[in-house]
């Protein structure tokens, strides 16, 4: 399908901007050819710059939830924008959103807000290290924290996608005190812990991850995980940034029944807007400058029209939670893809938890980075390539979740595996 305007506008884009998008994971480097340009998005739709309509299974890799330009957040952002963009200094907001923040995930009793995700990961691992007075940081091989020095070693997402598993300007010395294990490996952590316990600061991980494509935890390892930090006295840091308030009102936390020491959150908070946050117990949270010595600030942090963002977002998901609708439209959807790859013998997996999921093209269960690079890539960009000619806009590579929203009805679901029914026939 001819795209020209997308085409002149990526060719423009890369005079002036590096590899002519603001973020990697934009960059269709996982599958080749140009990226496509948005010109507006309206609930389940995205409409790129030469006209042509797409059902958006990305949701700007999450947080739009409720899809695009709900009303209610509309509503919410434009009278908050006749209040002023930014006051550099605190207004009511900020506790509205933290105060309904900590109701729904009752791990949080106080929550710091920032503006992105790689903010708030980076602010938990320096809180992590501040409460403790110990250094090491455990991560997992496939986990994506956002670009933070310490964290960005075996990251998955753009980092994996693109090959880059570590990135040249991170000095051996921000990493010296990072190790990373195998996602789902208990041994390892069992391991870890019998040598190195009373050294580790926290351990943080995605509870579902999203960033190598989706994995679940096994219940053993989640148990080893809270058992292990337990006994050691090291922080349990969930990142929720894509989970949070998208698996349920409480995130994966409330699904799993944990309640994590630090909760890292993003994307959904903001409801399209740029917040992050990170909370915990009081106790915890209270080191934390000005009430206590470890120091985190942001001029942006807490902007009123980015908190009224959130809180429609939020109260919306409260009072009106999506999530029993999202899990069946989502499995129908997944249903229908494992149906149709199984007829034409291609060698998948799908893996799923409520509105996430990916179809891994691999015959080999995928529970680890390990497993997930067993995939087939250059199936999965010809598959990407032909939804995207049928009007499904999917991650742009085999190592991300989709995201299935609150604006998708069964008969777009229907859509969407004709699409795909097409284009697993022409694999
Ligand atoms: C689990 C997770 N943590 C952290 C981040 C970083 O968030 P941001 O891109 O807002 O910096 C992301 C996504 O980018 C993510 O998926
Ligand atoms: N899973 C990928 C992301 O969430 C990040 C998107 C971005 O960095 O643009």
């Amino acid at each position: 399908m001819p795209r020209p305007k997308s085409q002149a506008a990526f060719e423009r884009a890369q005079k002036v901007i590096p590899g002519g998008v603001n973020s990697p994971a934009r960059a269709f480097g996982g599958v080749g050819g140009t990226p496509l340009f948005i010109a507006r998005a309206e609930g389940p739709y995205l409409y790129d710059l030469d006209g042509h309509r797409y059902l958006d299974y990305i949701g700007s890799w999450g947080p739009m939830i409720l899809g695009h330009c709900h009303p209610k957040v509309v509503a919410a952002v434009l009278e908050a924008v006749h209040n002023g963009s930014s006051y550099g200094a605190p207004c009511e907001k900020e506790s509205e959103l933290a105060e309904l923040i900590c109701s729904l995930m009752p791990s949080m009793e106080m929550v710091r807000m920032v503006s992105s995700g790689t903010e708030a990961a980076m602010s938990a691992v320096r809180l992590a290290r501040g409460y403790t007075g110990r250094n090491l940081i455990v991560k997992f091989a496939g986990c994506y924290h956002g670009h933070v020095d310490a964290l960005l070693v075996s990251a998955g997402s753009s980092a994996l996608t693109l090959g880059v598993p570590s990135s040249p300007g991170v000095p051996a010395g921000c990493t010296q005190d990072t190790v990373v294990l195998r996602y789902n490996d208990c041994q390892a952590l069992r391991d870890l812990f019998a040598t190195r316990g009373n050294l580790i600061a926290g351990v943080m991980l995605e509870p579902f991850v999203g960033n190598m494509g989706l994995v679940s935890p096994s219940k053993e390892f989640l148990d080893e995980l809270w058992k292990l930090t337990r006994r050691h006295g090291s922080l349990l840091i969930f990142d929720e940034v894509m989970t949070g308030f998208r698996l349920a009102p409480g995130g994966a936390q409330e699904l799993l029944g944990i309640k994590p020491d630090v909760t890292v959150l993003g994307k959904i908070i903001g409801g399209g807007y740029p917040v992050g946050a990170y909370g915990g117990r009081a106790e915890v949270m209270k080191k934390i400058m000005p009430a206590g010595p470890v120091f985190q600030a942001g001029t942006l942090s807490g902007n009123p029209v980015a908190m009224a963002a959130g809180l429609a977002t939020l109260k919306e998901l409260r009072d009106n939670p999506p999530y029993a609708q999202l899990d069946q439209l989502s499995k129908r959807l997944c249903d229908g893809l494992t149906q149709f790859a199984t007829a034409r013998n291609i060698p998948h997996q799908i893996n799923r938890i409520g509105s996430m999921w990916t179809l891994f093209f691999t015959g080999t269960p995928v529970v680890d980075l390990d497993t997930a690079k067993t995939s087939n890539t250059e199936k999965f960009s010809r598959f990407f390539w032909s939804m995207m000619d049928r009007g499904v806009y999917l991650p742009c590579s085999q190592f991300e979740a989709a995201f299935t929203s609150a604006a998708h009805t069964p008969e777009m679901i229907d859509t969407t595996l004709q699409a795909a029914r097409e284009a697993l026939n022409k694999l």
